[in-house]
């Protein structure tokens, strides 16, 4: 009998939303555990609220109180390092990230072999060590962690304000607003030729129940290890 067809889950992020930090690694633990192709794709958290006409969670001053306990508690649980910046409302409001955006899309259109690991390494300078995203000198200090090599780092950080880089980041941020994205992370999986768009970190279990994967809970290997 041939192997079930892979269905394939497309992760829309952007690295500015810390609940997305959380399901990009669980995501990314279960990626070779079920039949699935993921595909990243970073899109722009600010273009998604305007497009979906929403307001950041942590705009409403309750929420953004939650939030820090939220986030604490499901961090640990996840095994994500995660520490709240010490100015969240400058890194999420101010500083935003349309550079690390257009940054991420150049790898994705040139290099996406990279394209995990630099996302991670750009969650690791916001949301663990209080680092800055925005600027040339972090974004190439991302890239080198990630493996990236320096000269193509350079070349891909040229191309920033290329109309290409804008285009496509524009279009995957399109692209999950057609799907129905309000937030981040969205996530779309293709079952039976039906796109299934979920939203939050949250979602994962009940996206493994569509997909007709096993769930073992945010830290899959240690589920296995005691089985
Ligand atoms: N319940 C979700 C919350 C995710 C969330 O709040 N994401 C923020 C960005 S950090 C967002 O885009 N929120 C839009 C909204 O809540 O409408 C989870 O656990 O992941």
């Amino acid at each position: 009998m041939a192997a079930p067809a892979r269905k394939s889950v497309e992760f829309f992020y952007d690295v500015l939303s810390p609940y997305t930090w959380l399901a990009f690694e669980v995501m990314c633990r279960y990626q070779q555990k079920w039949n699935i192709d993921l595909k990243l794709r970073p899109f722009f958290l600010s273009g998604i609220m305007q497009g979906a006409d929403n307001r950041p969670p942590g705009m409403v001053p309750a929420k953004a109180t939650y939030m820090g306990q939220d986030l604490k508690r499901l961090t640990d649980m996840y095994q994500v390092p995660f520490n709240m910046p010490s100015n969240p409302a400058e890194v999420m409001f101010i500083k935003g990230s349309i550079n690390a955006g257009r940054f991420l899309t150049a790898v994705d259109m040139n290099c996406d072999q990279y394209l995990e690991e630099l996302t991670r390494q750009l969650f690791l300078r916001i949301y663990y060590r209080d680092e800055d995203i925005t600027e040339p000198a972090s974004l190439m200090a991302a890239a080198a962690k990630a493996g990236i090599p320096e000269d193509l780092t350079k070349q891909l950080l040229s191309t920033l304000k290329d109309q290409a880089v804008k285009d496509r980041l524009r279009q995957t941020t399109q692209a999950a607003l057609d799907h129905g994205a309000f937030g981040s992370p969205t996530i779309v999986a293709h079952i039976d030729g039906k796109a299934q768009m979920f939203f939050g970190s949250d979602r994962l279990e009940l996206m493994a129940h569509m997909l007709g994967e096993k769930w073992y809970g945010p830290l899959p290997e240690l589920a296995k290890a005691k089985m």
